[in-house]
């Protein structure tokens, strides 16, 4: 007994020790100073996108772990690729500030707890197999191609062609991972873009008027109110969406030979064939369509922007781009095929490039569930932590002194080794499902456009708004001219 008793304090005191021990380390990280203030709801979309670059640049500068408080709660900020691996590999629950997206994203994926995440992600996995992201090949050529026609409207003068492109993206987003088309919804295109766009600004209003956070006096604001028009649009949007499926579904099965090839086993399908056994209810399948519209469409509509910022602002890059396009897939207007896309290598750089300076979505947040060993810290477990993918993919020790610099011809130089240096699409368990998607539709429409037109732009001119995503204000002085 004496023994036991014995041990059970030992471990005790070994456990407060390193607790003690661990928590002074933590009062050595340093704090991120007070520069921007973000009461201001009114200015909060740039002055919260100032703040993250600011957060990063300064995680960067001092060894990359750091700390701010948001109110009471010490969040914390890493932007090395290392502590991002052990974070995002061990830590699978994320942070409070994804409890403001669930009443849009819902508890399903995105912003669900680990146990469901795991049985949805396996059912995802299917969905974006490589044999069928190639099959799509063939609706990415014919949205582009209807893209361009709509650009050609908008020549010699600067353009933010962001509703347009929001437009075209989130029909090929359902076309495709859905197998629905969109295009003559009930809820049209246009209000389900400015339901989304509302439901976002809601929530970064909530995020910097933290007394909007406790539910009972959110429910008696005005913003309750706007939410709650705006939820019933997107959610009949998807609703509809589920609906056509279900029906096309029920046809195919009724004739098992008459089963559309392009659509064969898109996402919905196999959620559809799958719900009886995976006891997905009604309500769980449109939360799963809302997180994959949502992370589909908006996330590529803003790298379309920054890649064509970073084509145009460059000439030589414009050029290589050109000639490598016009040498794989000819002079004529036939589609690209995925047997094409590999081939276009200086193009994949320009994108990957592009994604690397200006990752759509720049930071991901997770709660430690264990006391987590980092290089020089040890967070302790229920910490909130950001890891910032913006700065991971602009840390001087991995990409070199010009990391802040657009520069293609470096994913042909040796590469940095650690394989989380790239961040953007987040590494560890809860990764973006969309990667190859998001390269291949990506490559496909600036082919389309590259041969249409010469792209005139400025990345120095780029200034950004932070929403859930990183976003180019204004589009960003985009100028096209015909070739
Ligand atoms: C270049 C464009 C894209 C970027 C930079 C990007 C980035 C990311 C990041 C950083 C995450 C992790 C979010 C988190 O942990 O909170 C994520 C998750 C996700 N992304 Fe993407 N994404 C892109 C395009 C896409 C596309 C086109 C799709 C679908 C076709 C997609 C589907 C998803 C899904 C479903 C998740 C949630 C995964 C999960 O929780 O298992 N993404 N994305």
């Amino acid at each position: 007994m004496i023994i036991y008793l014995g041990l059970l304090f030992g471990c005790l005191g070994v456990y407060w020790t390193y607790v003690k021990l661990s928590s002074y380390n933590n009062k050595l990280i340093p704090k991120i100073p007070k520069k921007f203030n973000l009461n201001n709801f009114r200015v909060c979309f740039k002055e919260l996108s100032k703040w993250l670059i600011y957060a990063g640049e300064y995680s960067n500068d001092v060894g990359c772990v750091s700390k701010f408080n948001y109110g009471p709660v010490v969040v914390y900020v890493v932007s090395n690729p290392e502590d991002a691996s052990t974070v995002l590999t061990r830590c699978t629950s994320k942070s409070f500030v994804y409890d403001l997206i669930k009443p849009y994203v819902g508890s399903q994926l995105i912003a669900s707890d680990y146990p469901v995440w795991k049985r949805n992600r396996r059912l995802l996995d299917l969905a974006f197999k490589q044999n069928i992201l190639n099959g799509y090949v063939a609706m990415f050529n014919k949205r582009a191609d209807a893209l361009v026609i709509d650009m050609s409207k908008e020549i010699n003068k600067e353009v933010d062609f962001t509703h347009l492109f929001s437009r075209y993206l989130l029909g090929t987003a359902c076309y495709t991972t859905l197998g629905v088309n969109v295009n003559d919804q009930e809820v049209s295109i246009d209000s389900y873009l400015k339901s989304v766009d509302k439901l976002i600004k809601i929530m970064l209003n909530r995020f910097v008027q933290p007394w909007l956070l406790l539910d009972f006096v959110f429910k008696f604001s005005e913003l309750k109110k706007e939410q709650d028009v705006a939820l019933e649009i997107v959610q009949n949007f998807s609703e509809e969406v589920i609906r056509k499926k279900k029906m096309q579904f029920a046809l195919n099965s009724d004739n098992p030979g008459d089963v559309d090839e392009d659509n064969a086993e898109s996402l919905l399908d196999i959620l559809i064939k799958n719900r009886n056994e995976d006891e997905i209810s009604d309500r769980n399948m449109r939360e799963i369509v809302d997180n994959v519209i949502l992370a589909a469409y908006d996330s590529n509509v803003y790298m379309m922007l920054y890649i064509l910022v970073c084509i145009g602002s460059y000439p030589e890059v414009q050029k290589k781009v050109y000639d490598e396009v016009i040498s794989v897939t000819g002079q004529t207007d036939r589609d690209i095929t995925h047997e094409d896309l590999p081939k276009l290598v200086y193009l994949e750089a320009v994108v990957k490039e592009a994604i690397r300076l200006y990752p759509a979505g720049p930071i991901v947040g997770r709660v430690t569930t264990f006391d987590t060993q980092l290089k020089e810290y040890v967070l302790p477990a229920g910490c909130q932590v950001i890891v910032h993918l913006g700065a991971i993919n602009r840390n001087k020790e991995h990409w070199g002194q010009d990391a802040d610099d657009f520069r293609p011809e470096r994913w042909f130089d040796s590469l940095p080794k650690h394989p989380a240096a790239f961040s953007s699409f987040s590494p560890g368990r809860r990764s973006c499902i969309g990667k190859s998607y998001s390269i291949m539709l990506l490559k496909t429409m600036a082919v389309k456009i590259i041969k249409k037109f010469n792209i005139s732009s400025d990345d120095k001119k780029l200034d950004f708004e932070f929403g859930l995503f990183l976003k180019p204000i204004a589009g960003h002085h985009i100028k096209l001219e015909l070739r």
